[in-house]
Parts: C-alpha cells; sequence; structure tokens
C-alpha cells in the first residue's frame, strides 16, 4: 500500500475531518508513490488559527534564534537528501541529478535564511532632532500563507517558507496536489528540527477548496504564490478585497537571442538545457528562440544534431536525460500546443508526438518548430512543455522586438560576443531575469527573482529582497525627556 501522508496543524500530524485522501502519481509509470489528505475548509481554519495563535511567541522568539532552527532544518534535510531526492523524481519527473541538485539548493536557502538571522533587523536615521533616536525596525506582517506548484517542489517551498519563518512570521503552507508527498517530506524536517507548534502548518487538498479559503480567509496577513496566471489573479483579487499583502510569481515566455556574432557551441548548449531540462517545466524555461538570418541555419543545424542526442524515460535511470511531463493533464496541454502551432502553420522540424514506450508515462518528444512568427499562440502562450519556437529575424533591434513582444516578462538571454549588442539588449529588454551569454533558465538564491509585466505582481522573492515582502517597517523616534 502506499505511504499515507497527513496534514500539520499546530505541531501535531493529523488526518483531515473529510476522510478523503487524494494519490499521487508518478508520471513516468503512474504508480502510486503516496496518498495525502483531501481536507476540508475547517482543516484550513484550524491551521489558519494555530498559526495565529503560534505568531506572538514566535517574533518573541528572536531573529538569532530563529535563525539557529533553520540550520538545524538544513542538517535534517541534509541527511535525508537521497529519500527527498528520490521522492522529487519519482512524484513529479524530473531527473534524478536535477532533483538532487533541487535538494541540494533547498539545504542552501535554508542556510541563507538561517545566517539572516545574525544580520540587521533595521537602520538608525539621522533626525532633525538632535537629541532624538530614529530608527527603523522591520517587523513580520504575521500569518503568511503560502501556496506552491508542482515544478520545484522542494526549492520553491523552501525559498517561501524560510524567510517567512527567520523574519518571524507563522505560516500555513498548501502545495501543488501533484507534489504533496515532497513537500511532506519537507514539512517533516521542520517538525524534527523542534519547530514550535503552530508556527508552521501545512495541509493538503484541492486548489479550489483548499487553496480558495486560505487566499479567501481574512485571518492570515500576507500571501505567496507561484503558479499560474489565472489562480495568481485570484490570490491577488481576494488578497486586496482583505487588505493582505501579496506577491505572484507566475508564467514566463522566455526568449533566447542569438546573434550572427554569438558562440554557436555555446548558444546550442544553453538553448537545449533551458528548453529541456525538466521537460520544459520552469517559468524561467526558454521557449522562443530568435536567431539572427546570418547564422539561423548554423544554429538550427547544431541544434537539431544536439537534440537528436537526447535520451527520454524515467527520471531515476541513469542514463536519462529528459525525463516524462509531471502529469497527464501537462502531457495533454503539451500535445494541444503542438497541434496548435501546426495548425497556426509552423512547421515541427523535430519530435511533436508522444514517445512510444512500453510504459504508461507521461513522455513527449522534445519538438522545435520554425517559421514561427511573433503573433502565433504558441510564441505567446506558455506551453510549460519540451517546446522550442524557433523565429527568424534580421537585426539585433528586431530580435528585441520581437523578445518583448509578449504579455511576459520573466528571464531573457542575449548570446553575443558584441559588448555593445548586449548593452542595448540589457536596457531594452523587458524581463526581471536578463542573461548575457548565459541561459534563461538559473536561479541564485543569495539574488533577487521576479519577473516584469504579467509575471509577477512586481515583487521579488529570494536574496536581500525577501525582506521586503516578508516585513513591515516600524519607524521609531525616541527622545528622553
Ligand atoms: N510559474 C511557475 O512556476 C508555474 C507556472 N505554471 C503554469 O500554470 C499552468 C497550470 O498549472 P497548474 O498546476 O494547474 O497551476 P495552478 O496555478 O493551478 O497551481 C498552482 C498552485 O495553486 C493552487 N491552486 C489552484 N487553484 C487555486 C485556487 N482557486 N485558489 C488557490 N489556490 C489554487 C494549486 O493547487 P492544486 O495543485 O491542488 O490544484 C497549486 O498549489 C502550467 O501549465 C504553467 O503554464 C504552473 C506551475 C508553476
Ligand atoms: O529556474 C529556476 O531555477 C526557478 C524557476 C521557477 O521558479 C519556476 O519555474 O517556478
Amino acid at each position: 500500500m502506499a505511504d499515507l501522508f497527513l496534514n500539520y496543524i499546530n505541531g501535531e500530524w493529523r488526518e483531515s475531518g473529510s476522510g478523503q485522501l487524494i494519490d499521487s502519481i508518478n508520471p513516468a509509470n503512474r504508480e502510486v508513490i503516496g496518498s495525502v489528505q483531501s481536507s476540508t475548509i475547517e482543516d484550513v481554519n484550524d491551521a489558519i488559527q494555530a498559526a495565529n495563535d503560534a505568531k506572538k511567541s514566535w517574533r518573541q522568539l528572536g531573529q538569532y534564534n530563529r535563525g539557529q532552527i533553520l540550520y538545524k532544518v538544513a542538517e535534517i534535510l541534509e541527511k535525508n537528501l537521497e529519500d527527498v531526492a528520490q521522492n522529487l523524481t519519482k512524484e513529479m519527473g524530473k531527473t534524478l541529478p536535477e532533483a538532487i541538485g533541487e535538494t541540494q539548493r533547498g539545504i542552501s536557502i535554508l542556510k541563507y535564511y538561517a545566517s539572516e538571522g545574525t544580520r540587521k533587523e533595521g537602520d538608525v536615521i539621522p533626525s532633525s532632532d538632535k537629541d532624538a533616536l530614529m530608527f527603523t525596525k522591520r517587523v513580520p506582517l504575521g500569518v503568511v500563507g503560502i501556496i506552491t506548484p508542482w515544478n520545484f517542489p522542494v526549492a520553491i517551498p523552501i525559498w517561501k517558507i524560510a524567510p517567512a519563518l527567520v523574519y518571524g512570521n507563522t505560516v500555513v503552507f498548501k502545495p501543488a496536489s501533484e507534489a504533496a508527498v515532497t513537500a511532506a517530506k519537507i514539512v517533516k524536517c521542520f517538525d524534527e528540527a523542534g519547530l514550535p507548534p503552530g508556527v508552521l502548518n501545512f495541509i493538503t487538498g484541492s486548489g479550489s477548496k483548499v487553496g480558495d479559503a486560505l487566499i479567501n480567509s481574512k485571518n492570515i496577513h500576507g500571501i505567496t504564490f507561484t503558479g499560474s496566471e489565472n489562480t495568481g489573479a485570484l490570490v491577488a483579487k481576494a488578497a486586496s478585497a482583505n487588505g493582505v499583502k501579496y506577491q505572484l510569481e507566475m508564467g514566463g515566455k522566455n526568449p533566447v537571442i542569438v546573434l550572427d556574432d554569438a558562440n554557436l557551441n555555446s548558444a546550442v548548449s544553453a538553448v537545449l538545457s533551458g528548453a529541456f531540462k525538466s521537460t520544459g517545466q520552469k517559468c524561467t524555461a526558454s521557449s522562443r528562440v530568435i536567431v539572427q538570418s546570418g547564422i539561423y541555419e548554423q544554429f538550427k543545424s547544431a541544434l537539431l544534431e544536439e537534440t537528436s542526442k537526447i535520451t527520454i524515460g524515467d527520471g531515476l535511470l541513469s542514463d536519462t536525460w529528459m525525463g516524462p511531463c509531471a502529469s497527464e493533464s501537462q502531457y495533454n496541454t503539451v500535445l494541444e500546443y503542438i497541434q496548435i502551432g501546426k495548425d497556426e502553420g509552423a512547421n515541427v522540424i523535430f519530435g511533436g508526438k508522444p514517445v512510444e514506450t512500453s510504459s504508461s508515462g507521461f513522455y513527449v518528444e522534445p519538438t522545435i518548430f520554425e517559421n514561427v512568427t511573433s503573433n502565433m499562440r504558441i510564441a505567446q502562450e506558455e506551453i510549460f512543455g519540451p517546446v522550442i519556437a524557433l523565429i527568424k529575424v534580421d537585426s539585433t533591434d528586431e530580435a528585441v522586438e520581437v523578445a518583448n513582444d509578449t504579455r511576459y516578462g520573466l528571464s531573457a538571454s542575449l548570446f553575443t560576443t558584441n559588448i555593445g549588442s548586449a548593452l542595448t539588449f540589457m536596457d531594452e529588454i523587458e524581463a526581471g531575469l536578463v542573461r548575457v551569454n548565459a541561459e534563461s533558465a538559473g536561479v541564485e538564491l543569495q539574488a533577487p527573482f521576479g519577473g516584469m509585466k504579467s509575471s509577477s505582481s512586481g515583487t521579488r522573492e529570494q536574496g536581500e529582497a525577501a525582506k521586503e515582502f516578508y516585513t513591515s517597517i516600524k519607524t521609531v523616534f525616541v527622545k528622553a525627556e
């Protein structure tokens, strides 16, 4: 029988009142890898209540002591690295080396925010009154709701939970149902580290019920979300209505520009990795490859050759380079977009079909379209799969114009050996992550992460930027009588 995972409320592992479970499926073979609670609105309210009850003593514990607990969580996750990473691959499909890398990143994020415990909580500012002391003090928001997607089931929950906690908030965490077992294993590490009851609460269940109850609660003080634009809009609406601070990270349609003077090998390997690693299921994945006409044919044939070497299969097998789509619904979405691209008149020059295999996994071939124009849906909508749209342009200016011709603005790359072109790109591109001679995916935990336009609420996560979301500022003025 598959392992059973419970909610974690007020420091206790609890069954949901619903008595119902949700199975988590391995996308490589459709086997059930574990079951989680299908929670009720009462469960959500219990979790929010527990977080509210715990928030005063957690704040009063102090930033230094909160940081020390995060160091313990990092140690425990390090001990469980192999199990968490294996589970991640089984639950979401990315290859084991990618899952190990993501888990290691989770450990580094925990250590980064643990060390925030020893950093400043405010600034002293000179007052116009020489006898007064004026300073700012950062204080927690209170209870933060955290809703995460399935594509980075270790890193994203940790990059939201760790800063929330170190800056003194308590948390109600609702993971994506498709990655809820991995999420439960992460929460266990926090539990084992001795987090006081109610500081971190974990509830599983559908977005439309559990997620909806969380975002519409009047008893939370912040909500952070990563996922689709549609759900992001619901989060923004509910949070605005209730006066709750919110943060959204959503989709991307990330361009890679390859200019005539680019280093061809670097550009090809970056596109391969940016577009097809994690089966294209990253919000920072490269999905539009905009190539200048002078290098187009050479680039195309090198890309086709490298793509033909990709091995597809179960992410646990050592010779697999690309795993399955994370779920049946994601698999269907990718195949639908491939059909849309064909109907729009783009040409499939590689892949374009489900992979014939003996397993019942959700495998799609890496797919490359050419003759794509910027107005096509495959050049405008986030596919979240291993699909590249090749677009030919004549000049740097045209390349940047096409790159910006989208409502998204998360990440963008340029390949060139001309510093002038690089400088123009840095100025003109509308993206939160601007990458020169590097793939579009690749986020560093100590730097701000987030997008422009419809990719985000304009807020930033990670690095020092996290502090801006998870705290409020008190400006204190003190004068002796
Ligand atoms: N920016 C990114 O990193 C991501 C982008 N996406 C994009 O979104 C598309 C759809 O993916 P999908 O997983 O359906 O994304 P969703 O936005 O539906 O899911 C993200 C999270 O939101 C929850 N959720 C869903 N509906 C609600 C709701 N009404 N109220 C509150 N929370 C809710 C989900 O729960 P549950 O899992 O239970 O439904 C999950 O935890 C992808 O194809 C991709 O284009 C998806 C994931 C990550
Ligand atoms: O590229 C990364 O490392 C992170 C991407 C991400 O945040 C996402 O896909 O949701």
